[in-house]
């Protein structure tokens, strides 16, 4: 069989969204993913925007709601939109069922507790064995950039801070800024990674930004009328990290917006064009 199988194959925006699926080693399970293909893909190797998804979501979240294949495709960026965690049957689940662990909850940390650990890889998945794939199977230069929604935020912004050099700029919507002091992160990075709390420091983009000036932009969009701001998200700890460290972060607040897919709809194209002037010579 070949290394990706194609699900399915559909023109937009004079490009191709595709869907597919293949065995990966690192997570050791079956897994989706989407590409959207600009045009120019078919004259030459484009760069890439990783998009990471939020609690509950798979590829087709962004892919369907987000609406940012007409400028992807005017820009000439490909769009890599991976699934939120490992998947399958035989892969195991929150023991009571809640979204916000196990499956569609991964958090993109490489797990070290039994039994997530054996498929709970989605740090080096995302960093690692996807990149390699699709840049080897697909017309990708290797100019990356990464974003993404709540969880996504949050594993962006770790992703980008911690692999300094393989990611040209970073943006995150409505991001989990502080993991290690909300509801959501504790309980994640309890389970993912035991109860030492020191060993959750490696995921919290504010700790990762308060100790080390970043090596690329930060964009930051968070809606005031997102229900999870005060409690789960908390911006202000970003802001605070990187003043502290002097990096270069730019956190907008956009006046009465939620949490939805409708407040990325209306930002992603300004997302959009601040990677594609850090990707694009
Ligand atoms: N209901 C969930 C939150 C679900 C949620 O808001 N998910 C966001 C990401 S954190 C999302 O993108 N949902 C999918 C969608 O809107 O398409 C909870 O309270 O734990």
């Amino acid at each position: 069989m070949a290394v990706l199988e194609i699900l399915s194959d559909q023109r937009l925006f004079g490009g191709r969204q595709i869907r597919f699926a293949h065995d990966s080693a690192v997570l050791q399970c079956r897994m989706q993913f989407s590409v959207y293909l600009p045009p120019q893909a078919t004259q030459q190797d484009v760069p890439a925007l990783y998009w990471l998804s939020g609690l509950t979501c798979t590829d087709e979240n962004f892919s369907v709601k987000a609406g940012a294949q007409r400028v992807a495709a005017e820009l000439g960026l490909a769009l890599i939109i991976p699934d939120t965690s490992p998947r399958g049957e035989n892969v195991p689940d929150d023991p009571d069922g809640a979204s916000d662990f196990g499956l569609g909850a991964g958090f993109y940390v490489n797990a070290t507790e039994a039994p997530f650990q054996q498929n709970y890889q989605m740090y080096d998945y995302i960093c690692k064995e996807l990149p390699a794939l699709v840049e080897a199977e697909l017309p990708l230069s290797t100019s990356r950039a990464i974003s993404g929604h709540s969880m996504g935020g949050h594993g962006a912004l770790v992703i980008a801070l911690r692999e300094a050099g393989r990611y040209r700029s970073v943006s995150a919507f409505s991001p989990i800024s502080n993991p290690v002091n909300c509801p959501w992160g504790r309980k994640a990075l309890a389970g993912y990674l035991g109860n030492d709390e020191s060993q959750w420091q490696q995921y919290d983009a504010s700790l990762l930004l308060a100790q080390k000036k970043a090596a690329l932009p930060i964009l930051v969009e968070q809606g005031d009328a997102d229900p999870f701001l005060a409690e789960q998200l908390k911006p202000e700890t970003l802001q605070a990290a990187s003043a502290a460290s002097g990096s270069e972060l730019e956190l907008r607040m956009q006046t009465g917006y939620d949490h939805s897919y409708y407040f990325i709809a209306s930002f992603i194209e300004d997302h959009l064009r601040f990677h594609a002037r850090h990707l694009l010579p």
